[in-house]
């Protein structure tokens, strides 16, 4: 059968010389040497630098309505400047994805999907576990630093010259960012993770994506998007748009009546996806990303892919075109490219030596943290360490209540409970990839408190001071945690943020050498 290739487009701008700008004198070193890695090291510091502050974002909360409505038309203004039009961005055949939890799972098995059939993807997802280069994908792997740093400069360049007084915020940057790169490097789909809500993320500025998809709704950032499920839907359906067809993951009546009646406003065709049993796998498949509520994002994945793939006449090998919202047969390939699905940081199993075993997770809501809880039982039963001394590392970040989510943690038998800010080293490195100004440290210790008492407060027995520790950053809680295996095994279950669960990464990379993320 003839295959098309989704049109790929666009004339690309070539990349914008140094300008006069105070940043470019800024980076260079003497006899004119720039390396890249400063220069990357350099990009990361200004981005770091776009990030409020917890002060500034306490003071702008008032006029937190205002400011969502202003996101977009912002958006369009900076894209302006770049040159970036809506043409570039409808080229870029999107896959549009919001939700409460499974964004970046559906997003990343989609992706890699697509890239089985030989296509070139750029995937935008968020937050990072170790690099912000994570954020921006190009066929599966980061973005290499040479090519972030140089379309880096070159959008922070042409916006500190046009917008110096307005400059965009560290998440609007970002996208700017990956549009370009991704305008650039010539991808054929690109998979588009939303940040928070829809209808006013930076992400909804694109006109014209292939098809849309919303996973599992679930309680978060309730402050911002309201504390009603149907409040919530209402803003995840804000990236529908007229004629794009959109499916959506199971929900509950309230929710899928508001994504309904939003599809209709928008002449939207919108479609259920079905559950994985609807589908014909053509073997037993393990997929990539394990824990059962994985198999909502599997099928949304699915649909995704095969709805984009007859909207760009792109044929996908043993697919047969059919009704969205309906199972269909997965053929060999398909069940090989789920398999092959890397996301680190959920589900995750590491064992860095004999006497530890790490089980990361970054629930953060009340439905994901009830899927971790299930996922890590099964999995201590499976690794036959029942009878290992487990501790819990948790924090729990932004207008999150932990005793709400630690509650679900209470069947896996922790013994202590360990909790600190997600900053991974005491002092701040502006320059590192993991600085979160958003959060200060004095809020963060005293979520950390809290989170340990909330543990003890569920607990049916008395719980003495040394099963409840606080530290005041993730490196020391590491050393705290690593340093009791020297005198028995232990099971560490890290959850409840994926800041932390990118900090512990980390350290276990530089520890053992191996790559993780
Ligand atoms: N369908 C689901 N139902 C419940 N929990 C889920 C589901 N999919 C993922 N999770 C949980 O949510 C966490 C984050 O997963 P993922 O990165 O796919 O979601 P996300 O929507 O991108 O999250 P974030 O809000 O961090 O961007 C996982 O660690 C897992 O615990
Ligand atoms: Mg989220
Ligand atoms: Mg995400």
């Amino acid at each position: 059968m003839m295959r098309f290739l989704p049109q790929t487009n666009r004339l690309l701008l070539p990349s914008t010389s140094s300008t006069a700008c105070g940043v470019n004198q800024l980076r260079m070193t003497s006899g004119n040497a720039v390396t890249s890695v400063s220069r990357y090291e350099e990009a990361v510091r200004l981005l770091n630098s776009l990030q409020s502050n917890a002060a500034t974002i306490k003071k702008l909360r008032g006029q937190r309505e205002n400011l969502q409505a202003m996101n977009l038309p912002q958006c369009r203004k900076y894209l302006e400047s770049l040159k970036i039009f809506d043409n570039d961005l409808n080229a870029l055949n999107i896959i549009h994805v919001s939700g409460t939890k499974g964004k970046g799972s559906t997003c990343a098995y989609a992706e890699a999907i697509l890239r089985h059939q030989g296509l070139k993807t750029g995937l935008y997802t968020s937050p990072h576990l170790v690099h912000v280069r994570e954020r921006i994908r190009i066929d599966g792997d980061p973005v290499d630093e040479k090519t972030f740093a140089e379309e880096f400069f070159h959008v922070y360049d042409i916006i500190k010259k046009e917008h110096s007084e307005n400059m965009p915020a560290y998440f609007k940057f970002l996208t700017l960012l990956a549009f370009r790169i991704f305008i650039k490097m010539n991808v054929q789909v690109v998979i588009l993770e939303v940040g928070i809500g829809g209808e006013y993320d930076c992400t909804n500025v694109i006109e014209q994506p292939k098809v849309c998809g919303v996973t599992t709704l679930d309680y978060d950032h309730i402050s911002i998007l309201g504390s009603k499920l149907s409040e919530i839907a209402w803003h995840k359906a804000g990236i529908f748009k007229k004629g794009v067809p959109a499916i959506y993951s199971p929900t509950t009546p309230e929710a899928e009546e508001v994504l309904l009646s939003r599809a209709a406003d928008k002449s939207t065709s919108i479609y259920e996806a079905p559950p994985v049993s609807a589908y014909h796998f053509a073997r037993q498949i393990s997929p990539g990303i394990s824990g059962v509520h994985q198999f909502s994002n599997i099928s949304l994945a699915l649909q995704l892919v095969r709805v984009w793939s007859q909207k760009c006449e792109f044929v996908l090998p043993g697919i047969e075109n059919g009704q969205a919202g309906k199972g269909f047969d997965v053929p060999l390939w398909m069940c090989d490219a789920i398999e092959s699905c890397r996301w680190p940081g959920r589900s995750q199993v590491v064992t860095t030596e004999r006497n530890i075993t790490y089980l990361l997770d970054g629930a953060h809501t009340p439905k994901s943290m009830e899927a971790c809880s299930e996922w890590a039982a099964e999995e201590i039963a499976h690794l036959k360490k029942e009878k290992v001394k487990k501790i819990l590392l948790f924090q729990c970040t932004a207008d999150r209540c932990p005793s709400t989510l630690i509650q679900y943690l209470k069947p896996l038998g922790i013994s202590q409970i360990v909790s600190c800010p997600t900053q991974l080293y005491s002092s701040i490195d502006k320059s590192a990839d993991s600085t979160n100004l958003n959060a200060s440290r004095d809020e963060q210790m005293d979520k950390a408190q809290q989170c340990v008492t909330s543990w003890k407060e569920s607990m049916d027995h008395k719980v003495s001071e040394d099963q409840m520790k606080v530290f005041d950053c993730i490196s020391t809680a590491f050393e705290f945690i690593e340093e009791q295996a020297s005198s028995q095994e232990i099971l560490v279950i890290v959850t409840g943020s994926l800041h932390l669960v990118g900090g512990v990464l980390n350290l276990i990379s530089n520890k053992t050498h191996k790559k993780l993320v």
